[in-house]
């Protein structure tokens, strides 16, 4: 997958102020941002995030699911470090985009869980492809990662295409009433490693 690097800035946030870089996916149009702090450019496992764009709970404070606490969490988690990397893909419903996504939400106020809203509207559970990090990471020097995720499928794909995941942090946050089914159906169906919220759903 083609991405064109387009230019670097600095982005003063209420955790620190990282490098922002702004990548064009050239098949999809798709603008993709990573935020970046300190040296990650030596070899040296870099802590790190695949952050999936979701408006909903990064920018609209939605408490149907845990995205914009995990996003203020990493962020922090990675200023405190002093070092690393946040790339904020745009795969807006795990790759159904926006409109599908409310769509999904529509048929899940009905009680539908998260994989069944997507299968009824004729989607796979998740259709992200991680692939569009490749050429990032390359870009930016990163060889290996501390990546900051409960999702198996993203320390996989980043084995897959040759950037070692040399730990798995959790990235628990934001549990509340109106996001406990949908991290149970999470830990359930799509393999997520959130022990003990699926344990306290099955309880
Ligand atoms: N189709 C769909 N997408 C959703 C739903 N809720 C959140 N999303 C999207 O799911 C993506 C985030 O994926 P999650 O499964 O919450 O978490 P993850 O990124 O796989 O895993 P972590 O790294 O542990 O956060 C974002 O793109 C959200 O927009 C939903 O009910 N339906
Ligand atoms: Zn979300």
């Amino acid at each position: 997958m083609a991405v064109t690097f387009i230019a670097s800035s600095k982005l003063p946030t209420p955790w620190g102020t990282f490098t922002m870089h702004g990548f064009f996916e050239e098949e999809t149009g798709k603008e993709h941002v990573v935020l970046t702090m300190g040296e990650i450019a030596d070899g040296q496992p870099v802590l790190g995030r695949l952050h999936s764009e979701c408006l909903t709970g990064d920018a609209l404070f939605s408490l149907r699911c845990d995205c914009g606490f995990q996003l203020e969490a990493a962020l922090k988690a990675i200023a405190d470090e002093g070092r690393g990397a946040l790339l904020y893909l745009r795969q807006e419903g795990r790759g159904i985009g926006l409109m599908n996504k409310i769509r999904a939400y529509h048929l899940q106020d009905g009680g539908a869980d998260t994989v069944e809203a997507n299968e009824q509207l004729g989607f796979g559970a998740d259709q992200r492809d991680y692939s569009i990090c490749k050429p990032m990471l390359e870009h930016l020097g990163i060889k290996t990662l501390k990546l900051l995720t409960n999702n198996p499928r993203k320390v996989k794909a980043l084995e897959e295409f040759g950037v070692p995941v040399a730990e798995r942090l959790p990235l628990q946050f934001g549990l509340n009433p109106h996001n406990r089914k949908y991290l149970a159906t999470k830990a359930g169906k799509l393999g997520h490693m959130l022990g003990n919220i699926h344990q306290a759903e099955a309880d």
